[in-house]
């Protein structure tokens, strides 16, 4: 399996919110009792090679960094004890968010779908397999224009990565080539048109997108 058979394949992005305390308090937010879930359309999907584009009434888009987990095999209502053992590999992801409309549809108690959803909003690294990989302690990292902007261990997870699959396989089934995205460590910030991101897990994966305007 790899990237284009996930990205294909791919029927659920599942994303975590809240999940490392520095991040939740940066933005002045509670740190959640049990996993925060929402769900990303595939359709936001964007390989490398492809830009990152901002739609027009996104007047703040921020980049958070993420590890995804893809899943390779079917299961609900997973023990923690054996969640692992769903797990195809890994990829490096970006939960770009439209912050402006998150915090509207905050303030009226809307969900996120919006703000999380456009086209381009799920840039993804290449295919991880498992074994290369160990998910609970590597860094993430994030770059723009070349200055850091986020580096954080996944150690720091409230929800580990067999909390959060035991957790979404109790609402969701879980199917081979659905993405889990785990949330994002603290210095989640702006990107404009011209700008480039690059992110990566520690020197072993590199991506990198640009970013455009409304096209
Ligand atoms: C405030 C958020 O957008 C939550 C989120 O996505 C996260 O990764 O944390
Ligand atoms: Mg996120």
């Amino acid at each position: 399996m790899d990237v284009r058979q996930f990205v294909r394949l791919g029927r659920k992005i599942v994303a975590v919110g809240r999940n490392y305390r520095a991040h939740a308090a940066e933005l002045g937010n509670t740190v959640p009792e049990q996993p925060m879930v929402f769900l990303k359309p595939t359709s936001s999907y964007v390989t490398q090679g492809r830009p990152i584009v901002i739609p027009p009434r996104v007047t703040e888009l921020h980049h958070e960094v993420e590890l995804g987990v893809v899943i390779g095999k079917e299961g609900r209502d997973i023990p923690k004890s054996s969640a692992l053992s769903h797990v195809a590999g890994y990829a490096l992801a970006l939960d770009m968010t439209a912050r402006n409309l998150q915090n509207e549809a905050k303030k009226k108690g809307h969900p996120w779908s919006v703000a999380k959803g456009y086209d381009t909003f799920c840039p993804v690294s290449d295919f991880i397999d498992r074994d290369q990989l160990d998910w609970s302690s590597c860094t993430l990292w994030l770059k723009v224009d070349g200055q850091e902007k986020q580096r954080g261990s996944t150690s720091n997870m409230i929800f580990p990565i067999p909390d959060l699959l035991a957790f979404i396989s109790s609402i969701f089934t879980l199917e081979p080539g659905d993405l889990i995205l785990t949330g994002t460590p603290e210095g989640v910030g702006p990107v404009v048109p011209g700008q480039t991101i690059t992110a990566g897990l520690d020197d072993f994966l590199e991506m990198t997108f640009p970013v455009v305007g409304p096209r």
